[in-house]
């Protein structure tokens, strides 16, 4: 793996403005801050898991990256360029470069196209002297290769399985050979043991590709063995980031050791009697959110400093890699666990 950056994203902020329901037309909108200052780094065939509960803006960052909504900050490309300052026609260089897998295998595919079309789509958009047959040959090669039968290029979506579809989405990403896939939620939407040979099959492409990932999920559990590094993002901010290894066995964050609590342990003995950081209370409004730490209404260590200053994200054990915006951070403490139900 070379160590030359493929994407760097500096203070990435993005804004809706909100009417709230019901209000008159001339009332003024309300800004919501969807994505809050979000900085990070990767390089070629490194995996980011992008990890928090619905509504903490993993979908608004993904979509800010490739200038589906507009943004602030910067997202710089490997060539220097900063994506977040391109024009959507601009933008359609790179689209070659970035691709993005869905969390809706069935939704995301055209239920009237065959899924040849549908995978040579990308292909014929951005060569468009390619001819039919040799889209139809590119087309077979990377069925075969994300494991479909190339003899099915002619079915329909609805006659494959959750897991083909969300096959079929890989290899339509695949066939531009692109450096970088944006991941969102590609497996919530599949049973079980078929998240685990999705997450393989990106796993074995990326070794074989060197591609990089950014692989978005709502639990760390999904995130644990594909990722280099996950970042924790709670209302549109960043929690902590970390090396994969340092984040499960060495959390700082008390909202991360509430996530990590809640993913089960296989074992049903130890799962019984394990304890929790439990988090209380319902994620605040993003129209109006906490002052200081936006996590300070449901953290376990709140003072009035949480309340008055927003904690900076700052190295959190010596190590510059692992970040973590917290004024208390550090382990679990006794009297914050307590027993699963
Ligand atoms: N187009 C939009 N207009 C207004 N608000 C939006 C829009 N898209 C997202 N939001 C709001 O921005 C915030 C972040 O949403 P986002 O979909 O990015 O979160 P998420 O973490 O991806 O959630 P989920 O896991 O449910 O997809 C939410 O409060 C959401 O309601």
């Amino acid at each position: 793996m070379t160590t030359e950056t493929l994407l760097k994203a500096d203070d990435v902020r993005v804004t809706f403005e909100i009417h709230r329901r019901g209000s008159m037309p001339w009332t003024k909108p309300q800004p919501l801050h969807a994505v809050n200052g979000v900085s990070f780094e990767l390089k070629p065939g490194e995996t980011l898991g992008i990890v928090g509960e619905s509504g903490c803006g993993k979908s608004t960052l993904a979509r800010a990256i490739i200038r589906m909504v507009p943004a602030t900050g910067a997202a710089t490309w490997a060539d220097g360029t900063n994506l977040l300052s391109l024009t959507p026609k601009a933008m359609m260089r790179y689209r070659n470069d970035i691709q993005m897998i869905f969390q809706d295998p069935l939704a995301s595919l055209n239920p009237r196209m065959q899924v040849g079309d549908i995978i040579a789509e990308p292909l014929l958009t951005h060569n468009p002297g390619m001819s039919r047959r040799e889209a139809r040959e590119r087309v077979g090669e990377m069925m075969s290769r994300v494991g479909l039968l190339p003899n099915q290029i002619n079915r329909y979506p609805h006659e494959f399985s959750g897991g083909q579809c969300q096959r079929i989405g890989i290899a339509r990403a695949l066939i531009v050979r692109p450096k970088l896939i944006i991941c969102d939620e590609p497996v919530s939407a599949l049973d079980v043991s078929i998240q685990a040979q999705v997450i393989n099959l990106l796993m074995e492409l990326q070794r074989e590709l060197g591609l990089a990932l950014m692989f978005i999920a709502h639990d760390l559990s999904v995130v644990k063995h594909i990722s280099t590094r996950v970042m924790v993002l709670y209302l549109g901010r960043v929690m902590e980031v970390a090396p994969s290894a340092d984040l499960y066995t060495n959390p700082q964050h008390p909202y991360t050791q509430a996530l990590l609590s809640a993913v089960p342990i296989p074992d049903p003995d130890i799962e019984r009697s394990k304890k929790v950081l439990a988090i209380e209370g319902d994620l605040p409004s993003p129209l109006n959110p906490p002052s200081g730490c936006v996590f300070r209404t449901r953290c376990p260590r709140a003072t009035s400093l949480c309340a008055e200053k927003e904690p900076p994200l700052a190295p959190a054990t010596g190590n510059e890699a692992h970040q973590v915006a917290c004024h208390y951070p550090g382990p679990a403490k006794a009297e914050e666990l307590q027993e699963a139900v």
